[in-house]
């Protein structure tokens, strides 16, 4: 049976943030992510994670500007060193946190001067913490103007370019279906490199239930191929989170 993880970013939002992880394992999720941790002690949010019983999956890398603007910069030209700094504290924080996974965000960028930045810097990370999985995740252009990884394409040979083993893929399945218009087909070209999976309904970005994409099948088909990683709730509820967790009581039933 697959492994749920709960953004708490998305979900559980009607609750303070250290209240959300004993709501997220009461509705079922054994994990929980966290997309930007930085603006609580993280000795509080690990306490609030181990007396829940849940594990943190993931966190991403550190937004430019922590009032709004672009999250991310790993792939943007003239901001290298900052992008080392805000690593380094990501690594903090993971370490403190117990986290499986940091989420390199890209950010906004274009062209050969980005792409080569993105893969120097994750050269640089990977090295940096050879004991941490980092991701990178292709997000939809629609929603996300200008995002540079927006393609699977660019992910895989960006994954290769780096060669680290530390170093795979993060697969949105909304995004994927955006990006190619088959979720399905795209997890096949590249589920080899996926170590984490993010989910939510399409049309709409809600409850992973219904819509375009058909979950229990994609649930099946990663049991038959023995997925081992976590499949993360990343969705904006339609109404209240609780008025919608009837797809995981079906899918852990
Ligand atoms: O946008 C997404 O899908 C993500 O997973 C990001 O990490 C959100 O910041
Ligand atoms: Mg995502």
């Amino acid at each position: 049976m697959p492994r749920f993880a709960a953004n708490l970013t998305m979900l559980f939002t009607e609750l303070p943030m250290l209240s959300r992880f004993a709501a997220a394992a009461d509705a079922g999720f054994t994990g929980v992510e966290i997309l930007y941790p930085y603006d609580l002690p993280a000795r509080d949010l690990y306490r609030a994670a181990v007396s829940a019983g849940v594990e943190i999956v993931l966190i991403n890398t550190p937004p430019p500007n922590w009032t709004g603007g672009p999250r991310g910069f790993a792939a943007v030209p003239g901001v290298q060193d900052r992008f080392r700094r805000d690593f380094e504290r990501s690594l903090r924080v993971a370490e403190a946190l117990r986290v499986r996974h940091i989420h390199v965000v890209a950010g906004r960028a274009e062209g050969e001067a980005a792409r080569q930045v993105f893969a120097e810097n994750l050269s640089w990370a990977a090295e940096r913490a050879p004991h941490t999985s980092l991701t990178i995740e292709p997000r939809n252009v629609v929603e996300n103007p200008g995002y540079f990884l927006h393609d699977f394409a660019t992910a895989q040979q960006i994954i290769a370019e780096v060669g680290a083993p530390n170093l795979g893929l993060q697969f949105d399945a909304y995004h994927a279906q955006i990006i190619s218009g088959d979720m399905r087909a795209s997890w096949m070209r590249v589920a080899s490199l996926v170590r984490h999976i993010q989910i939510a309904g399409h049309p709409g970005r809600h409850e992973p239930d219904g819509g375009s994409i058909d979950y229990p099948a994609f649930f099946r088909l990663l049991d038959e191929q023995g997925y081992r990683g976590w499949i993360s709730a990343e969705y904006t509820p339609a109404r209240q989170t609780f008025h919608g967790l009837d797809w995981i009581r079906r899918a852990t039933a």
